[in-house]
């Protein structure tokens, strides 16, 4: 638990730094200080204003150390949905977010920041990104993504019904202070997706693969200034090794790579023939050549390591060490080709940051 002046100590380092960064003069600061200090003697808590919401939103995307993409952070637009506490604003506030955010495949770094945990009605999301493919567990099988089977089983005890195939997308999950979890099916005009097809083996499209355009996470707390939101659903664009290095090639998730190394004729007899490296390679040329081609936004590996590299400069210039997670910060095709691979990095945690929390259910 903790104590009036464990908070004070965090907001009063928090607002210093986030004032001094937008140039706020000793005024106000000064004035700001009292006040908080004073509502936390009041109530044991306080309240972000917009401003300290927004820069601490975006502090906290600067301070994620295992994200590649932090060179744009200072460009997070930021929703404030603090005062949403009914099942329809809440379901408006993310319907809002998805449709501003895909923004017709030219995507925009958001998030939307509901109620503080300490208070009465505060909003918690079950989902662990707002658009995902359900997961099926079968005698015979695994249909969809594995790692969506225990929220797909949450959503059926709700209610929910899925049709049953490899792409599914799960219903919104959220729950109002105490009360039961609601589920919302997203409406189809939302809901961006990019068919996977390969510039040069036409049977690539046999393969029936597609990926949602827009990753939002939604599980992950947002601390600031020692205030926690712990519905604050964020999304950037996709580094295309995530869907095709990841998402549709490890062996428990849609494990594609045999399919696609037979279809190119491959000798898959023994591992020495690098069958699973030529496949992968492909399937990260057809991911992002697709995203490409439909005019939706995605970072090759290389393109993004080279703008870490600009955003690790940037930060030296302002003074501010970079800290950084080497294991995740790695891309998993080719890592040894990016400066990320052959240099070190302070895996230490600054906040504001976002964190991981409990599993609401
Ligand atoms: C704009 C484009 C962005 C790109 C290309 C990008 C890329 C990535 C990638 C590839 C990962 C590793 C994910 C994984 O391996 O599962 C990651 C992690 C992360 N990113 Fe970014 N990111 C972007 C924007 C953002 C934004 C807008 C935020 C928050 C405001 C953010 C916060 C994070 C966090 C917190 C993690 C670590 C997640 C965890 O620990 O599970 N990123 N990012
Ligand atoms: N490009 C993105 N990728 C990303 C970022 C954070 C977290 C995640 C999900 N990571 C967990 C997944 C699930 C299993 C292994 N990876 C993806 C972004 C998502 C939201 C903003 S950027």
């Amino acid at each position: 638990m903790k104590t009036n002046n464990d908070l004070w100590e965090q907001a009063k380092t928090f607002i210093e730094t986030c004032y001094a960064e937008l140039g706020i003069g000793r005024e106000r600061l000064e004035s700001r200080l009292t006040e908080v200090q004073q509502q936390i003697g009041r109530t044991g808590f306080y309240d972000h204003t917009f401003e300290e919401l927004e820069h601490g939103a975006k502090m906290a995307w600067r301070n994620s150390n295992r994200c590649i993409g932090r060179l744009f952070w200072n460009t997070l637009h930021v929703f404030d949905a603090r005062e949403s506490e009914t099942e329809e604003h809440v379901r408006r506030d993310l319907e809002n977010h998805i449709k501003y955010a895909s923004n017709g495949g030219k995507i925009l770094p958001t998030i939307t920041i509901f109620k503080a945990s300490h208070k009465e009605n505060k909003v918690r999301i079950w989902n662990h990104q707002l658009i995902r493919y359900a997961g099926y567990e079968h005698e015979h099988g695994i249909v969809g993504d594995p790692d969506s089977i225990l929220f797909t089983k949450k959503c059926l005890e709700l209610g929910w019904k899925g049709k049953g195939t490899n792409f599914d997308i799960l219903p919104l999950v959220f729950q109002i202070g105490e009360k039961d979890p609601a589920y919302f099916e997203i409406p189809e005009e939302l809901i961006l997706e990019v068919p996977i097809t390969h510039p040069e083996f036409e049977w690539f499209e046999d393969l029936q693969l597609k990926w949602y355009a827009v990753p939002m996470i939604s599980d992950m707390k947002l601390e600031i200034g020692g205030i926690e939101y712990e519905a604050a659903p964020f999304n950037g664009w996709y580094m295309g090794t995530e869907i095709g290095a990841r998402n549709l090639a490890d062996e428990f998730r849609y494990n594609m790579l045999p399919k696609v190394a037979s279809c190119m004729g491959l000798d898959i007899s023994r591992p020495s023939t690098l069958w699973k490296d030529k496949a992968l390679v492909e399937l990260n040329i057809a991911v992002h050549d697709s995203f490409k081609n439909d005019g939706v936004s995605i970072v090759d590996h290389h393109t993004a390591a080279s703008q870490f590299k600009l955003f690790e400069q940037q930060e030296e210039q302002t003074g501010r060490k970079v800290t950084g997670d080497w294991t995740w910060l790695i891309p998993p095709v080719s890592p040894a080709t990016t400066h990320i691979f052959h240099q070190q990095y302070d895996n230490k945690w600054n906040t504001p940051n976002y964190f991981y929390q409990e599993k609401p259910y």
